[in-house]
């Protein structure tokens, strides 16, 4: 087994309020491997987010040890998190927070450019291979005001994979879009999951949750379970009944 991610006794807590904290994650441990797919499922207010953002160092734990590979979170200092996020990890969020006054494809080569590490020319090879292999080529010059949102979504993918992260850190990648859009863009995570890249999802939906590998299931701040589903290899069949025992284990969870 090669651990990419490992989470003990985590407690992240928020000050709400002059000498008040909410205790948001109780007690979390987790391990991830590389090359895993996972969701996170759960209500609403579970603390699905804050346990993508504590783990992946867009946030700091409370208590309790985050270590990415061997690097332990809580003994780097924010800027030091912040390379090594820029560097090794990739995020993709239900609002694309793509720029505004930059077309799609400045847009996908920005932290590329940011990191510094390569010339402008394999940069800008690396955004286009991107581009073609999610089927937005064609919008390379567009602003970002004329195209859907699926599309967006998919130049928010090629800009998280620019800097061809080991992880892959979704939250509701989906949750903006429609049923087909959201079906192109689990395909396309699918394959970037199937050339090496770990992903760790949070969603609402099941049909999502069901084309993952292990489905974690978060109710007030604890993992309350998880759902072993084994690789999505593509096939409807399966799909369906992937989608039905995870509709069952969820509901036995009370969910
Ligand atoms: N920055 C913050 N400051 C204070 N409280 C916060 C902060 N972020 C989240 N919370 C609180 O932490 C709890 C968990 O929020 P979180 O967003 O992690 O839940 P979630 O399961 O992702 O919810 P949803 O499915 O609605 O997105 C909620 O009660 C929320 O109000």
């Amino acid at each position: 087994m090669n651990t990419i991610l490992e989470v003990k006794h985590l407690i992240k807590e928020y000050d709400v309020g002059k000498n008040s904290r909410q205790r948001v994650l109780h007690d979390v441990s987790m391990t991830i491997e590389r090359g895993e797919f996972l969701s996170v499922m759960g209500p609403s207010g579970s603390g699905k987010s804050t346990l993508l953002y504590t783990v992946s160092g867009m946030d700091r734990a409370t208590q309790g040890s985050v270590r990415f590979c061997d690097i332990d979170f809580s003994a780097m200092s924010e800027d030091e998190i912040a390379k090594i996020r820029l560097s090794r990890m990739g995020f993709i969020f239900q609002q694309n927070n793509l720029l505004k006054n930059l077309n799609i494809f400045d847009n996908i080569l920005l932290s590329a450019c940011l990191s510094k590490r390569e010339t402008k020319q394999e940069i800008k090879e690396r955004g286009k291979k991107l581009m073609e292999q999610t089927g937005i080529l064609q919008l390379a010059d567009r602003p970002i005001t004329q195209a859907s949102g699926g599309q967006l979504q998919r130049a928010s993918i090629c800009r998280a994979l620019m800097n061809q992260p080991e992880i892959l850190f979704g939250d509701e990648p989906t949750g903006a879009l429609n049923s087909k859009a959201a079906g192109e863009i689990m395909d396309i995570l699918l394959k970037i999951n199937e050339n090496g890249t770990t992903v760790l999802l949070v969603t609402h939906d099941i049909k999502v949750a069901a084309k993952t590998q292990r489905v974690l299931f978060m109710m007030d701040g604890v993992i309350a379970g998880e759902k072993h589903l084994g690789k999505y290899q593509g096939e409807a069949g399966s799909l369906k009944s992937r989608e039905q025992k995870l509709t069952k284990w969820l509901s036995d969870l009370g969910f």
